[in-house]
């Protein structure tokens, strides 16, 4: 294997969503929650300008969100020369001293105050930049499938793919630059693009719990507990219709939210996030595949369901759902379907279990019907693949 990678040459990543089957806030007090890789990734393309092309800036375009940045390199050098000097591909936390720094050189870009909140991503991206890569001359590229915002890890997989681009283009990740296909890191050439991306979720989240950062690493289906980590087999077809109420919200300030309450009744929330725990643990053994587990796929699925709609009402009593996810709630149980928010609430997307047996027409009516009141339903694959390198041709 080749282990230079060739100035002109791009590096692409690729890391998908997912979607919190149960135990969302919870798990940043320690409960366990389960989670699945959807088949919709955020893809970063990172070049190295080529020898013949002298270039003195690092470029980062957002395609999503239709915003350009780019700073001098040697602006970058006098701003940041500790993180400049140090680049490591050992992950670190940003300081308050250095996110003021940074701070600086985003806000010399105008965002629109309608897209601020994307503010939080542009300093996550100078952080890992500056941190792996130094002050090099670069030009990035991050497009996404996924609904920003809404609940489906799109800050885990922007900064997912991310750490990947940048560590496949250091001297820590061992691939096979000739091929054209989309490489898998080692296991742990995995946990250290893991840990990267969580020290990027802390700057957008707050307090991450590191569920949605592993699960975009990781893919598949996973269970977090206390930051224990287990793979979940399932052979359920678990099949979900996502609904986006398109309510825009943020990770951030709902995690807050939950905090603020948590303060105010401490053993009432202790009490509510030991429920969920408990709700996650039967959940997963549930799903699992296992030779104590012999229920029929109908029984597990009647199992999930109550769990799910258990799992809502406790997130109720968290403070995270919202009037949008109400109506949806209500509109799929007229068609004796149970659902859940995913990911922070507050808005964003909500699931719904659609049984191995649901006749289509069924699926067709409920989807007309929540798309009549504005909302936007799409099904994606469950418990893919995780963060994957590609490289492309030279410029
Ligand atoms: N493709 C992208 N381009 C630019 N910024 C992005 C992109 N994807 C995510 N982000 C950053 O992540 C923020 C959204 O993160 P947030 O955690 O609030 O939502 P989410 O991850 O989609 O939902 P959840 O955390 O509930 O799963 C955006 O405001 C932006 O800062
Ligand atoms: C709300 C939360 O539990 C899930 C967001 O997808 C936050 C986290 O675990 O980091
Ligand atoms: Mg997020």
């Amino acid at each position: 294997m080749s282990s230079m990678l060739t100035r002109g040459m791009e590096v692409k990543a690729r890391a998908p969503g997912k979607i919190i089957l149960s135990g969302e806030h919870a798990v940043v007090y320690g409960s366990a929650a389960v989670a699945a890789a959807i088949d919709l990734y955020t893809y970063v393309s990172l070049t190295f300008p080529p020898p013949s092309q002298s270039s003195d800036t690092l470029a980062l375009q957002l395609r999503d969100v239709g915003l350009e940045f780019s700073w001098p390199t040697k602006r970058i050098r006098e701003t940041l020369p500790k993180t400049i000097d140090n680049p490591s591909c050992s992950p670190t936390s940003c300081s308050g001293e250095t996110m003021k720094l940074i701070t600086t050189l985003v806000e010399e870009h105008s965002i629109p105050e309608s897209k601020i909140e994307i503010a939080a991503g542009v300093v996550v991206f100078l952080w890992l930049y500056t941190s792996i890569q130094g002050d090099k001359p670069a030009k990035v590229v991050v497009s996404s499938e996924l609904p920003l915002a809404s609940g489906l890890g799109s800050s885990a997989a922007y900064c997912v793919s991310l750490s990947g681009a940048l560590l496949a283009s250091s001297n820590a990740v061992n691939l096979d630059f000739s091929s054209e296909d989309w490489l898998s890191l080692s296991e742990k050439e995995e946990k250290l693009a893991n840990e990267w991306a969580f020290e990027g979720e802390k700057i957008i989240h707050g307090k991450p719990s590191g569920i949605d950062n592993t699960v975009s690493t990781m893919g598949n289906l996973i269970k977090l507990e206390s930051g224990a980590l287990t793979s979940i087999k399932s052979n359920m077809p678990l099949k979900m219709l996502i609904t986006d109420t398109k309510v825009s919200r943020n990770t951030k300030a709902l995690i807050n939210s939950v905090a603020e309450r948590r303060d105010r009744h401490p053993d009432t929330m202790t009490s509510v996030f030991t429920a969920v725990d408990y709700i996650s643990n039967e959940l997963a053994s549930t799903i699992q595949l296992s030779s104590s587990n012999d229920l029929a796929v109908v029984e597990k699925e009647e199992k999930v369901e109550e769990l799910m709609e258990m799992n809502q009402g406790l997130l109720q009593c968290m403070g995270v759902s919202h009037p949008s996810i109400e109506t949806v709630i209500s509109t799929t149980h007229k068609y004796k379907l149970s659902s859940k928010l995913t990911g922070a609430g507050g808005g964003g997307c909500v699931l719904t279990l659609l049984p191995a047996l649901l006749s289509a027409s069924v699926v067709d009516a409920v989807t007309a019907e929540l798309e009549q009141r504005g909302f936007r339903c799409f099904h994606a694959g469950i418990g893919g693949g995780g963060l994957e390198i590609r490289f492309g041709g030279r410029l």
